[in-house]
């Protein structure tokens, strides 16, 4: 039935319709469709009902168009057997109570008047800012205890590092489907029912208003504390800087490849060994000692095995891969060569940036990499991640780096994490005109609802327009919401005066 009535208010409505909004329609062709609605006579029913509504919302210039309307529709929805017969009048006995059979939902309910609250004492209000802090040292404690959790989590994880063999542990899993998972820290929900898929080789600019979990988010998948996430899929979060020691900066990066680092100790035991015993001098006890009873044929053999094993992973052009990415983040020859202890903090997050490039793992996690970064190292970092071959998610607040090197959006609000294609500036312009039709359904659905509600309260208890007020009950309760634009709070940061 509401289908016939849709077509029917489309074509006398005609081009009038182009101008009113999706949710007017709807609620005209609900309201005229109601099988209790009352056209009366020449559409004056239609007219008391939805005449303001077509004059307001500007479909019809004025009261006297707007009859012609009315009547045109009651015509028609005459014509298509839409119009119930009349029941004959009688007098009603008692009184007639409008909520009498009705469902206690379908009571309309008034909304809860706003009350000011009392004034404070100073008294009360300094109690009040007291309890504030308190709460607030609370929640650095559990954040504390949650970054410990995770300390001890990784510190229980296998070491990334390179993996010249890919995935020996399983099947190489391309995609990743995280579905319906929820992550909180301190009993603050930052993620509920959230679910993404991440596609192989796709860049992924994570972004979201301050606080709203973004690090968290990169620190569970780190972690693979999300379901979906492939065991074997070798996930990096570039967070902290490098512990200094004595390590040179270049052989820092190189080390991340442990079998090459392993495969040249052990040719230089083997060389070593092989030395040994090619001194004349020593005895054939002597020879047994050192060599632990592998002759010198076994050397050579397990030398060639590994020549030709660090041919094959490249180890001789380890080195210059490493330099050139550390030469990238401005270190000078000169500055790869010193220890990494000799190095700031920010230096020392570059080297941690540039052992996560040089790894190359299946999934990269950067978190606002170029805060360390100069001009030229921005620069270079922007070319080295367009080309990376892999799938890597970066945090930002730079919009140029985000535009150049990101193919896909990940925008975290309101607890939910949702993908868009595009860089950071398509994703803005998405987001706005989003935001703008939501606006506009959201105003529309208010004023139509409003508009109901008016009627509703205004004809409430005349008995003559009952149908009419029941079938704009339904039509409102049929109508549903449109969610308000509502933004992620900014994160607001207090300093307290000491007690
Ligand atoms: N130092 C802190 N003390 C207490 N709670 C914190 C602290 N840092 C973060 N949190 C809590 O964890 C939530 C998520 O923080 P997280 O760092 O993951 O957000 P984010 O989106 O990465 O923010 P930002 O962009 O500011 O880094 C915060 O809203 C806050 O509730």
């Amino acid at each position: 039935m509401t289908e016939v009535a849709s077509t029917v208010v489309y074509e006398v409505l005609g081009r009038r319709a182009q101008d009113l909004d999706q949710p007017i329609i709807d609620y005209i062709v609900n309201v005229l469709a109601d099988e209790d609605f009352d056209f009366g006579v020449e559409g004056e029913g239609a007219f008391d009902a939805i005449g303001e509504l077509l004059v307001d919302s500007g479909c019809v210039t004025d009261h006297s168009e707007c009859r012609s309307v009315c009547n045109k529709l009651s015509d028609k929805f005459g014509k298509h057997g839409l119009v119930k017969a009349k029941p004959t009048v009688r007098s009603l006995a008692a009184p007639l109570r409008m909520y009498d059979g009705m469902d206690e939902e379908e009571v309309p309910k008034k909304k809860p008047e706003v009350m000011d609250g009392p004034v404070l004492s100073e008294r009360d209000r300094m109690k009040l800012e007291r309890r504030k802090r308190k709460d607030e040292r609370q929640r650095e404690a559990e954040y504390q205890m949650h970054l410990a959790e995770m300390e001890a989590a990784k510190a229980g994880m296998p070491v990334v590092c390179i993996n010249h063999d890919g995935n020996v542990s399983g099947p190489v899993v391309k995609d990743i489907h995280m579905e319906n998972f929820n992550i909180s820290v301190g009993g603050r929900d930052l993620i509920v029912d959230g679910s993404v898929t991440l596609s192989f080789g796709r860049h992924y600019g994570l972004v979201g208003r301050n606080g709203t979990g973004k690090t968290t988010f990169l620190r569970y998948m780190a972690m693979h504390a999300i379901a979906g996430i492939p065991k074997n899929c070798q996930i990096l979060h570039v967070e902290q800087e490098v512990v200094g020691d004595d390590t040179s900066a270049l052989q820092c990066v190189l080390n991340t490849d442990i079998e090459r680092t392993q495969l040249f100790e052990e040719e230089i035991h083997l060389l070593a060994l092989q030395r040994e015993l090619d001194i004349d001098g020593a005895t054939e006890n002597s020879k047994e000692e050192l060599t632990g009873g592998i002759d010198k044929n076994a050397i050579a053999q397990r030398l060639e095995e590994i020549y030709k094993r660090l041919e094959f992973i490249d180890a001789y052009s380890a080195e210059s891969r490493a330099a050139s990415i550390l030469a990238g983040l401005s270190f000078s020859t000169e500055m790869q060569k010193r220890p990494t202890k000799t190095f700031s903090g920010g230096w020392r997050m570059r080297i941690a940036l540039a052992r996560a490039l040089f790894i190359e793992p299946d999934m990269l996690l950067l978190d606002e990499p170029t805060n360390h970064l100069d001009l030229h190292a921005v620069l270079w970092l922007e070319t080295y991640l367009v080309k990376w071959p892999k799938t890597f998610i970066v945090v930002s607040h730079a919009r140029e780096f985000l535009n150049t090197v990101v193919t896909d959006i990940l925008h975290l609000q309101g607890q939910k994490l949702t993908t868009y294609k595009g860089n950071y500036d398509i994703f803005e312009r998405t987001r706005e005109e989003q935001l703008k039709n939501q606006q506009k359904a959201f105003e529309s659905n208010e004023r139509s609802r409003a508009h109901m509600q008016t009627f509703i309260d205004k004809f409430r208890y005349n008995a003559k327009r009952a149908s009419l007020v029941q079938s704009r009950i339904k039509a409102l309760d049929r109508m549903g919401y449109v969610d308000e634009v509502i933004n992620d709070p900014d994160y607001k940061f207090e300093f307290p005066t000491p007690d």
